[in-house]
């Protein structure tokens, strides 16, 4: 088998088990636009999966826009009490993680995002979450040293299942380049559905690539198949 089995599964969020980073998308662009600067999909392709003063800082200098991390972060942060009114599932995010949750297969997420960004994110998918053994959010846990693509958070997260599986017995999922970078670096094997856009050889060191969560095939990594 080219795949190792795994006990645990690892989610990230963004752009993985939700369509936020259109929704983030559309912020960023608004706020530029204020500024009278045009927000990219080259820009938008180096601060996707970052935490949220990362992009800030990431993006005030590429476009050189003359405001403060904080004050950037403030409009953005109007901007997605509006687009994450409604915020939707990708295709096939419900129907895996249910199946893996109800066949006992431990789960956890673990998002760049901070609380209250999670909370407002997922207002309309609070039963969704009841699916998850923990969250670990990367800019409100004080035990995430280093955002992605630095390991920690995969690490952390990983560490708060109460029978402390290795590395090895977990597997990640992920959209972003740097949160391919995260998990291999955490010894992980690691799935990635990204946008079509990202260059394949920054996901070159994913397990294994798919078009959608939908395609995914549990016994691969030797978890439950479907009936
Ligand atoms: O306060 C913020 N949190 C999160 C993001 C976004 O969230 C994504 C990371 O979240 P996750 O690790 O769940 O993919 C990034 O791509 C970024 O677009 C952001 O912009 N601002
Ligand atoms: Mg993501």
């Amino acid at each position: 088998m080219m795949y190792k089995k795994v006990t645990h599964v690892i989610f990230d969020l963004d752009g993985l088990l939700i369509d936020s980073e259109k929704l983030y998308t559309e912020a960023f662009t608004n706020v530029c636009a204020m500024y009278g600067k045009e927000f990219t999909w080259e820009l938008k392709k180096n601060i996707l999966g970052f935490q949220g003063h990362e992009c800030a800082e990431k993006i005030i200098k590429a476009l050189n826009i003359p405001t403060s991390v904080e004050k950037f972060m403030d409009e953005c942060r109007k901007e997605y009490e509006v687009v994450f009114r409604n915020v939707q599932l990708m295709p096939g995010a419900q129907k895996l993680v249910e199946h893996l949750h109800n066949k006992g297969v431990p789960l956890a997420l673990a998002t760049s995002s901070g609380q209250d960004s999670v909370d407002l994110k997922m207002q309309n998918h609070k039963d969704f979450l009841k699916n998850f053994h923990h969250l670990t959010m990367g800019t409100s846990d004080p035990e995430v040293t280093k955002g992605k693509p630095d390991p920690a958070i995969f690490l952390v997260c990983a560490s708060k299942f109460p029978d402390k599986p290795s590395p090895e017995d977990c597997l990640v999922f992920e959209d972003a380049a740097n949160g391919v970078k995260a998990a291999c670096a955490a010894n992980m094997q690691v799935v990635v559905v990204p946008d079509p856009r990202i260059e394949p050889e920054e996901l070159k060191n994913a397990t294994l690539q798919l078009k959608s969560l939908e395609d995914f095939q549990p016994a691969l990594f030797g978890l439950p198949p479907y009936d």
